[in-house]
């Protein structure tokens, strides 16, 4: 570990490294394998807010700052230069093109923390947890904060393509009738905003849209969907109710818990609910699809020496990380199904079975993403065809997905949902004291990127 990197009484000014830094660092302890352990040592995030509701006029670097002072505060990190801090959102204003390091200097962190961000659609959080924790093993790092914030309340609108280059113009004009000829070139139809809109640009359809074209195939039901749904709620709701959250969470705004969760939900109630994708005939509702969602989340990962030198104990380790993309494109592969790929490449290398957890944290962009991706490891032609192996991935057990409920009932504030899932994970992990679970997030750009943590 560095000195630089040592907690400070005040401030770090200097962010030079000292001698005693250079030699600790020729002596911190690597693995046979020449790569080092990486440890998560706890993490935070705000509550996750409905769109248009309790955060509507924060920004993303408000909820992301919120959320690393919260980091810092549980860990007394004040003043200390951090290796590296990974972060990203997925919609972003252009005044935060380097969204990680603003936060950095709102935060109370030593200004020397270097920052940088990273964009992987919903799987920026955890790609930028996976990117901090490849720099750790490599011994690049020995402490790293990764995260993630979004917010769909404060989207960026732009201005359509032609008034842009207008303005551009007018900026660099010379003279005032330069910039009166300019300005007489503007016609009402430049006012129209270019707003964001949740959908894949080369195919014009929302996620939604998407993922309803692959329910179908794969022939994913209502009454499964409503159950799937209601059981995450059900479960987020008893796991607030035993404090699970207390450690890992700080109130922002007025809210203490994530406000899309309903205890009372259940699948009787969301049957009731008119399809919101896929027609009249639809079978995602918004009862079991992810709400928009503003939020943020933290993760602290550094080496095992990092964290003795602390007493801070560690909560599980992160072993294993794979991404997978698909052509949705021009191939008929579903937009969301690239974790069903990238799965079974990750449990290839680490030798593993699907049947090896103890926990599985799958994110569910929509109930019916989620049973679609367990049907096709289940699946003995997409296993042959698809996937090149002899045997399907076979089931899982379902009592150990998402335990204490996932997006559906917390809500997906997409670049945060990676920090939420891993901060869960490593929390159930050492509640148990040993383990495994696997961590399966899909992404827009028919991308998904998963990863292996175990104690
Ligand atoms: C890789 C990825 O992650 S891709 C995923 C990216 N994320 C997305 O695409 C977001 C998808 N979600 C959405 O676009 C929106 O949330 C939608 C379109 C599904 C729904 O939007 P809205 O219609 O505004 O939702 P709203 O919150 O009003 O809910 C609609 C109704 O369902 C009801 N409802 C929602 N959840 C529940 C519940 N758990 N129990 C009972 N009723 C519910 C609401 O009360 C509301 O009822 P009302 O019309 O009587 O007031």
């Amino acid at each position: 570990m560095s000195a630089a990197e040592k907690p400070a009484s005040g401030r770090a000014r200097s962010g030079k490294s000292t001698a005693k830094s250079t030699s600790a660092a020729k002596s911190t302890g690597r693995a046979r394998s020449g790569v080092r352990k990486v440890a998560i040592v706890g993490a935070n995030r705000i509550p996750f807010a409905r769109s248009n509701g309790p955060y509507a006029n924060a920004s993303n670097q408000d909820m992301l700052t919120a959320a690393l002072d919260g980091l810092v505060s549980r860990f007394s990190l004040q003043g200390e230069r951090i290796g590296e801090v990974a972060a990203g959102a997925v919609l972003k204003h252009a005044r935060d093109f380097n969204l990680a390091r603003e936060c950095v200097l709102g935060s109370r962190l030593a200004p020397e923390t270097p920052a940088s961000d990273v964009q992987m659609a919903c799987g920026t959080g955890l790609q930028a947890i996976v990117n901090v924790a490849n720099k750790i093993a490599l011994g690049q790092l020995d402490s790293a904060i990764a995260g993630g914030v979004d917010t769909t309340s404060d989207a960026p609108l732009a201005v359509n393509d032609e008034l842009r280059r207008l303005l551009v113009r007018l900026n660099a004009a010379k003279s005032f009738g330069e910039r009166l000829k300019l300005l007489a070139k503007v016609r009402p139809g430049h006012i129209v905003p270019d707003i964001p809109r949740n959908a894949e640009p080369r195919t014009g359809l929302s996620m939604g849209e998407h993922a309803s074209i692959t329910a179908r195939e794969w022939g994913i039901g209502r009454e499964e969907q409503d159950e799937f749904a209601a059981t995450s709620h059900q479960r987020l709701a008893a796991a607030y109710e035993r404090g699970f959250f207390d450690d890992l969470l700080t109130p922002y705004l007025g809210l203490t818990r994530d406000q899309n969760l309903r205890p009372d939900t259940s699948a009787e109630k969301l049957a009731k609910l008119k399809p919101a994708f896929g027609g009249p005939e639809g079978t995602m509702t918004a009862g079991n699809s992810t709400p928009l969602t503003d939020g943020a989340s933290t993760v602290l990962l550094v080496t095992e020496e990092w964290a003795k030198e602390r007493r801070l104990p560690v909560l599980a380790y992160l072993t294993f990380a794979q991404t997978a993309a698909v052509d949705y494109v021009h191939g008929d592969e579903g937009l969301l199904m690239a974790p069903a790929y990238a799965v079974p490449r990750m449990l290839g290398r680490a030798g593993l079975s699907l049947q090896d957890f103890d926990f599985y944290e799958i994110h569910e962009a929509f109930a019916s993403q989620v049973l679609a991706t367990l049907k096709a490891w289940e699946d003995a032609d997409f296993a042959k065809e698809r996937l090149g192996l002899d045997a399907p991935l076979g089931s899982i057990d379902r009592a150990k997905l998402n335990v204490n409920g996932s997006s559906i009932a917390a809500g997906h504030p997409f670049a945060a949902t990676g920090g939420r899932i891993v901060a869960t994970l490593a929390k159930l992990l050492n509640e148990k004291g040993s383990g495994r679970g696997l961590i399966s997030v899909c992404a827009a750009g028919g991308q998904g990127v998963t990863a292996i943590l175990e104690r």
